[in-house]
């Protein structure tokens, strides 16, 4: 990402360089006439009045300008850098998110944007003193170049020990953001498992103790890149008053030099103080920066939505089309202790006709989620294939493929925003009217399309979740254990009402359900076991093929 940006703004910062070494120069030639002003005396100095508010005008204008452009820079990048986060996100398949965990997706979001923005904001600001300290080294060399030989050589010293002690820091840096993901893990279970740890005080120790532990260590690794960062300063400081010293006690006994030269070098290097300081301070943040940057680019977040997609026919039940599975492999692969661990769902076929409700039933574990999130393309499938009426489904078309799909899960999102078929607020009234039919009236409203409340019971917030699928009005119904929360009354609602009228809206529906009193509302039944996918005899075919046999016999 680091590299993308620079190449974006490689005018501004390109620009930055010119500017920097103009507000150095004029720095420069101000402290050169004060130090012509002090050396020479009032009455026999070079530059007059006119000559200093000049060039204190200049520098006022260069700094304002510099200043600006860093504004403008440092806001845009912030902007883009946020921007391109959410971008990523979105664009990034399940399969990775769920591979590198919330924990660090979360602290990739917080931390390291807040710390990768600044990177911006400080290169510029250190371009500028880096220019004020050479121009302070230029002119040091035009007023003599055997006293600056001495300087330089403290100077080069200087460099060196405080480059050594930042990259000192960067290790402990490292190893400190690492923690934060494991970190940010716990104050999540923290959060959530708040219940259980209220009540077991033995597990609230353990857990807390584990995360004081984590703690700890990074608590003993901030000392120690805070103590370097204070040797570093201390550093800085002591190399320039000494340089200082050398010159004003040693400088006139080793060379040549006279007292307005002295003069000279004095008032650079005390004016040279503070951009050093700068300096030295702005360094340890671009450590801390790439550390932040390293840790995006570790994430492997998809670059941007990928562009070229092509759109495909919605399924509708005129046209009778049919989304099928054909052979199609889906692997989960994990390595525990050297040895790798796999569930494999499939090879398996499958055919979805629109009109139609299809029940997927099996034991824990059996692949019926795993099953639901390959129909919809959330894990594309590592062999086989999907096709929809007709057309096989890729890589290219593959967003467009997922448009076909409303799915609730489980672990369901649910969103404030009711939104229509083309992503628009949905009717308040018609709104209105679906929480009187799913009982939700009572508890919720909508206003401008938002729902005012969302933290209700389980069952009734599967029920907004049905609310909101009902208005995104998609093709296809993918139902992960709705009902398991349901009062009898709505779970018979569901089976009895919901399921069929989805049906007569010629909806292609799949349900994931153990409730085995009501498998005669689907249309076909299918069973998981282990992964594989084996189909069943619905009450309502074995019902018309025994009054079939009556009626021949
Ligand atoms: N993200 C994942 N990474 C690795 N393995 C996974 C992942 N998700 C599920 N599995 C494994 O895949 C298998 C099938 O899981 P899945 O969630 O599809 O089962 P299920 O039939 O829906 O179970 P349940 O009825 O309990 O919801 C399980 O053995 C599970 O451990």
């Amino acid at each position: 990402m680091l590299t993308s940006l620079y190449f974006k703004y490689k005018w501004y910062l390109i620009f930055t360089v010119p500017m920097s070494l103009l507000l150095g120069m004029a720095s420069m030639s101000v402290i050169a006439i004060i130090s012509d002003a002090l050396g020479n005396g009032l009455d026999n100095m070079q530059y007059g009045p006119v000559v200093f508010f000049c060039a204190i005008g200049l520098l006022f204008l260069l700094g304002l300008g510099n200043e600006l452009l860093r504004a403008r820079l440092s806001a845009r990048v912030s902007y883009d850098i946020q921007q391109r986060m959410i971008a990523r996100v979105s664009a990034t398949s399940l399969e990775q998110v769920e591979r590198v965990g919330l924990p660090k997706v979360i602290a990739t979001m917080t931390q390291d944007l807040t710390v990768a923005v600044r990177y911006f904001h400080v290169l510029p600001e250190l371009c500028v003193n880096i220019a004020i300290v050479l121009c302070g080294v230029a002119f040091m060399a035009y007023l003599s170049l055997p006293v600056l030989g001495l300087v330089a050589a403290c100077l080069l010293l200087t460099g060196v020990v405080i480059t050594l002690l930042v990259l000192g820091t960067h290790k402990d840096r490292v190893s400190i953001r690492e923690q934060l993901d494991t970190v940010m893990g716990h104050y999540q279970s923290l959060v959530k498992g708040a219940k259980e740890l209220t009540l077991n005080r033995h597990r609230q120790r353990y857990f807390t103790g584990r995360l004081t532990g984590i703690l700890a260590d990074i608590r003993g690794r901030t000392q120690r890149v805070l103590s370097l960062l204070a040797w570093m300063e201390s550093w800085g400081q002591l190399a320039i008053f000494a340089i200082l010293g050398t010159i004003i006690f040693l400088a006139s006994h080793l060379v040549p030099v006279s007292g307005e030269i002295i003069v000279g070098f004095v008032i650079t290097l005390l004016f040279l103080l503070e951009p050093i300081e700068v300096i030295i301070s702005h360094l340890d943040e671009l450590v801390q920066a790439k550390v932040a940057f390293d840790k995006i680019d570790k994430l492997k977040l998809a670059e941007a939505i990928p562009q070229g997609q092509t759109d495909l026919p919605l399924l509708t039940h005129s046209q009778g089309k049919t989304l099928s599975l054909h052979d199609v492999v889906y692997r989960y692969e994990r390595e525990d202790d050297g040895q790798v661990k796999a569930f494999q769902l499939g090879p398996l076929s499958l055919q979805l006709q629109p009109g139609e409700v299809t029940l997927i039933i099996g034991g824990n574990g059996t692949g019926k989620s795993t099953l639901l999130k390959v129909i919809c393309g959330l894990y594309p499938p590592q062999s086989g294939q999907l096709q929809i009426a007709g057309q096989p489904v890729c890589a290219q078309n593959m967003a467009a493929f997922r448009d076909h799909f409303s799915l609730i899960m489980p672990d369901f999102c649910l969103f404030e925003d009711v939104l229509d078929a083309n992503g628009q607020p949905c009717e308040d009234a018609e709104v209105a009217a679906m929480l009187t039919q799913l009982k939700l009236d009572k508890v919720v409203s909508c206003k401008n399309a938002v729902l005012d409340k969302l933290e209700l019971s389980q069952g009734q917030r599967k029920r907004l979740a049905l609310l909101l699928m009902y208005f995104e009005s998609r093709p296809i119904v993918l139902l992960d254990e709705w009902a398991a929360d349901q009062d009898p009354t709505f779970k018979r609602i569901f089976y009895k009402e919901i399921l069929p009228s989805l049906k007569a809206q010629g909806k292609t529906v799949v349900v994931v359900s153990h409730d085995e009193r009501y498998f005669d509302s689907a249309d076909k039944v299918y069973k998981l076991d282990e992964g594989r996918l084996q189909p069943m005899l619905t009450k309502s075919v074995i019902n018309a093929d025994q009054s079939l046999s009556q009626h021949t016999a």
